[in-house]
Formats: C-alpha cells, sequence, structure tokens
C-alpha cells in the first residue's frame, strides 16, 4: 500500500467530527477517488473515527488514518500517516507527541503500515495552525527550505503543504515541487471546484479535497476529474 500511496492523484479528507449521511458517502466513495484520508485536527475520538472507518470499508478504496491524537488511532485502517508540524514554534508537534505515542504502543506498532508526513502549515487562522503554533509568516524560499529539510535532511516520503481552509499561493506550491527529489508532495487546502483542483494539481503529486465535501458535494465530486 505505500508503494501505491505514490501513485495517488486525489484524495477526499473526511473528518470524523463531521456529519456525512450515507447518500453522500456513497458519492464520495464511488466518485473515483484514489484513497480516503480519515482525520481532522479536533474534535477526533476513537469512537467517532471507528465509525467512519466501518461505513468506508463497504467499499473497496484504499482508507489510511491520518493520526492527530493517540487516543483516536483505530487498528484497521490501511496505512496511518504520522504528521510532523516542521514549522510548529512547538517541539511537541514536531517530535513530541510522536515520541510519546511510540512509548505508549511500543511492540504494537505495525512499523510497515506508517507514513511520516512532514507538514508545513500556512494558513494562520486554521485550527491547525493555531493548535500547532505554526510559524506561517513564510516567504516562498523559506517554505521550499522547510520542504528541503524534510526531503534532504530527513528523508520523508511526504511533504505535505497545508493550507487548510484557504486556496494557497500556487507558485509557492510549484516552487517547492521542483525542488524536491524524493518526497511526494501533497497538497491540500481549499480545493473547491474542478478549476482549483485542476490548478493545485499541476504543481503538485496528489491533491487532497476536505471541507467542500460538507459545503458542496457536487462540487467536490468535480474536483475528482483531474484523475479521471
Ligand atoms: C494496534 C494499533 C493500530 C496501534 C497503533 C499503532 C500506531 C498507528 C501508532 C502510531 C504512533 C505514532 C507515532 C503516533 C503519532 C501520535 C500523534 C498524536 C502525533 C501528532 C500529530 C500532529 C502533529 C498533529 C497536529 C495536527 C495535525 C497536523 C493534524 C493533521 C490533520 C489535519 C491538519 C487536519 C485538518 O484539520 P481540519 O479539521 O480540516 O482543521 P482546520 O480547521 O485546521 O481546517
Ligand atoms: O479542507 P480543505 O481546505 O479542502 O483542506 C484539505 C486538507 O488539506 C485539510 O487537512
Ligand atoms: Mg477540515
Amino acid at each position: 500500500m505505500k508503494e501505491m500511496m505514490k501513485s495517488w492523484r486525489h484524495v477526499f479528507k473526511l473528518d470524523p467530527d463531521r456529519e456525512l449521511d450515507d447518500r453522500s458517502l456513497d458519492a464520495v466513495c464511488m466518485s473515483g477517488t484514489d484513497a480516503i484520508m480519515v482525520g481532522g485536527s479536533s474534535g477526533v475520538t476513537y469512537e467517532n473515527t471507528i465509525d467512519l472507518l466501518s461505513r468506508v470499508r463497504h467499499y473497496e478504496l484504499p482508507c489510511v488514518q491520518e493520526v492527530s491524537d493517540m487516543e483516536s488511532i483505530v487498528p484497521g485502517f490501511d496505512l496511518y500517516l504520522i504528521p510532523m508540524v516542521l514549522n510548529s514554534s512547538n517541539p511537541a508537534w514536531i517530535v513530541g507527541h510522536q515520541q510519546q505515542a511510540i512509548e505508549r504502543f511500543g511492540y504494537l506498532i505495525p512499523w510497515e503500515l506508517l507514513v511520516t508526513e512532514g507538514y508545513i502549515v500556512l494558513n494562520a487562522d486554521s485550527t491547525v495552525a493555531q493548535l500547532t503554533d505554526a510559524y506561517t509568516e513564510l516567504e516562498p524560499l523559506g517554505v521550499v527550505a522547510y520542504a528541503q529539510v524534510a526531503d534532504k535532511l530527513m528523508s520523508l516520503p511526504i511533504v505535505y503543504l497545508e493550507y487548510s481552509g484557504t486556496y494557497g499561493d500556487m507558485e509557492t506550491v510549484r516552487a517547492v515541487h521542483e525542488e524536491l527529489e524524493d518526497a511526494q508532495l501533497i497538497y491540500g487546502g481549499g480545493i473547491k471546484d474542478l478549476h482549483t483542483a485542476q490548478q493545485a494539481a499541476a504543481v503538485s503529486d496528489t491533491i487532497v479535497v476536505g471541507n467542500i465535501i460538507y459545503e458542496n458535494l457536487e462540487q467536490a465530486l468535480q474536483t475528482v476529474q483531474v484523475v479521471k
């Protein structure tokens, strides 16, 4: 599955803390997207995560958990994505929570299913930026340098440019994409229709579509056209 993930072009991110009726979930899972990512930056619990996983498991597509809280880790996902917020001002969000989770789960950890994401959080107004005390006042070159820390110094498999809630600066995304040698570039934030999906897909390896699923499902489904 880790190898397969590298080829994903489009992913829907579902938030266990938000309501999605069966009909909408069916449309999302049958849309032709490459995978479902389950996660959010607040209100994620073991109960709402297992509930969403069991609903998504009616479908054949890959389903991965993006871990934001160790209490909400649920067995049975295809992969576990472990964020490290590289531009956090607090080391707890870079390595601290991860260290605590490894200490707690120990030999239970299925290492072959873990994929580390070098997150660069860029929308100052987002919950995730505030939660992690992310330093978002970066010039494009500063963002590229964080991406190179992930790619070249840390050999992380993924760089995640996270503009959650707002559409990002595509020139910055392009600049990062051009400099990455090995890491997969995931872009997320403010994709709301086919046009924004196409633009973001042109300058990244994988696009993630989140909020619009809950705001305008028809438009969310259009974004899948980039992988059709
Ligand atoms: C048997 C079994 C399955 C055992 C468990 C084995 C396992 C998988 C162990 C994992 C070990 C490990 C290293 C865990 C890490 C634990 C942890 C809490 C790490 C911290 C992760 C982190 C930096 C979180 C900060 C928030 C963040 C980056 C979340 C990612 C998701 C995200 C940005 C969602 C966007 O959220 P949204 O709701 O849209 O919010 P906005 O309002 O900001 O838009
Ligand atoms: O919710 P949106 O703004 O689409 O962002 C997607 C994803 O990157 C959030 O973690
Ligand atoms: Mg969201």
